[in-house]
């Protein structure tokens, strides 16, 4: 078998055009959307990862604050940063690029930024609406693997899914988004302290491999006809390991290229969560 596959760069090109006719639309009422990032420290990734929302925002026409501060940043320093994007009317939308150097306190800073400007969804009051299934921005990898999937017409009501990895970003909300009703898919999170990770994929039709461990997910664990997808952004020497090994293609019936699947379907969710808080300004 070789694996249909989930193209998240053509998908969230196709979702970028939407998104430029509605900040056209914006513009128009007088409105223009601005999203703002703060970036601390060096991080390779982050800074790539930060570049590429950007630029995304230059094709869409949303302005763009970029807030880069160095390694060394204090508490107080990187909270006065969030502070002023906060009171800032040229944004409306803004990210804390994680992961933050180990001295900050991370949840502190996410706690700080106003829920009406959390770009990412991972606010406590933001994700704690998701928990309530009520209307919140939605965190953006989660939001566009399972638009990925709609978009490719694999079926998600009904279907089992290991998501491997429980982190905030990635895992457990993307766990709350596939069990909505709307969704209504069994989910299983599994994580380090899961006992035997290859007998819970291996019964899945959809499996998320955002573990950041490069090829965990081997040929062998996955069921002939899954769909894999690939949220591990490792480096090594300098290029992306996913963690799925490559010839997993063979057995999948769904794949997504790494680079070029979720990675893009996040920066593309990104832009729609700041569009879709700019529309709430005026409503
Ligand atoms: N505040 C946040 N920080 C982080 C998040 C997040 O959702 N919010 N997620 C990840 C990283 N991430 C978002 O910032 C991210 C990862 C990958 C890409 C991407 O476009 N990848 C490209 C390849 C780029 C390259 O050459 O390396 C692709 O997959 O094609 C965008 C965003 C951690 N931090």
């Amino acid at each position: 078998m070789s694996a249909v596959k989930l193209d998240g760069k053509a998908t969230a090109a196709k979702i970028k055009a939407d998104l430029k006719n509605r900040v056209a639309a914006l513009k128009e009422r007088g409105v223009t959307p601005g999203l703002g990032t703060v970036l601390v420290g060096d991080d390779p990734g982050s800074q790539i990862y930060v570049a590429g929302k950007h630029r995304d925002c230059a094709e869409v026409g949303i302005a763009s604050i970029r807030v880069d501060l160095p390694a060394t940043a204090g508490q107080a320093d990187v909270e006065a940063a969030i502070d002023e994007l906060n009171a800032s009317p040229a944004c409306t939308g803004y990210i804390v690029q994680l992961p933050l150097p180990k001295h900050l306190d991370t949840m502190a800073l996410l706690e700080r930024i106003d829920p009406a400007k959390d770009a990412d969804g991972l606010h406590p009051v933001n994700l704690g609406r998701l928990v309530h299934m009520v209307d919140a921005p939605l965190p953006c990898t989660p939001h566009g693997i399972v638009l990925l999937l709609q978009e490719y017409g694999v079926p998600i009501k009904g279907a089992e899914v290991a998501v491997v990895g429980r982190g905030i970003t990635v895992g457990r909300s993307l766990g709350l988004l596939l069990t909505r009703r709307s969704e209504n898919a069994t989910v299983t999170l599994c994580h380090t302290g899961t006992q035997d990770l290859a007998a819970h994929v291996r019964r899945a039709d959809i499996v998320v491999a955002a573990a950041g461990v490069p090829e965990l997910i081997k040929k062998d664990m996955v069921k002939p006809g899954a769909a894999v997808l690939d949220v591990g952004v490792s480096r090594v020497a300098g290029k992306i390991a996913g963690d799925v090994a490559l010839d997993v293609e063979d057995v999948a019936g769904y794949l997504t290229p790494n680079p070029g699947g979720v990675g893009p379907m996040t920066r593309a969710l990104l832009l729609s969560n700041v569009v879709e808080a700019a529309e709430r300004r005026l409503r």
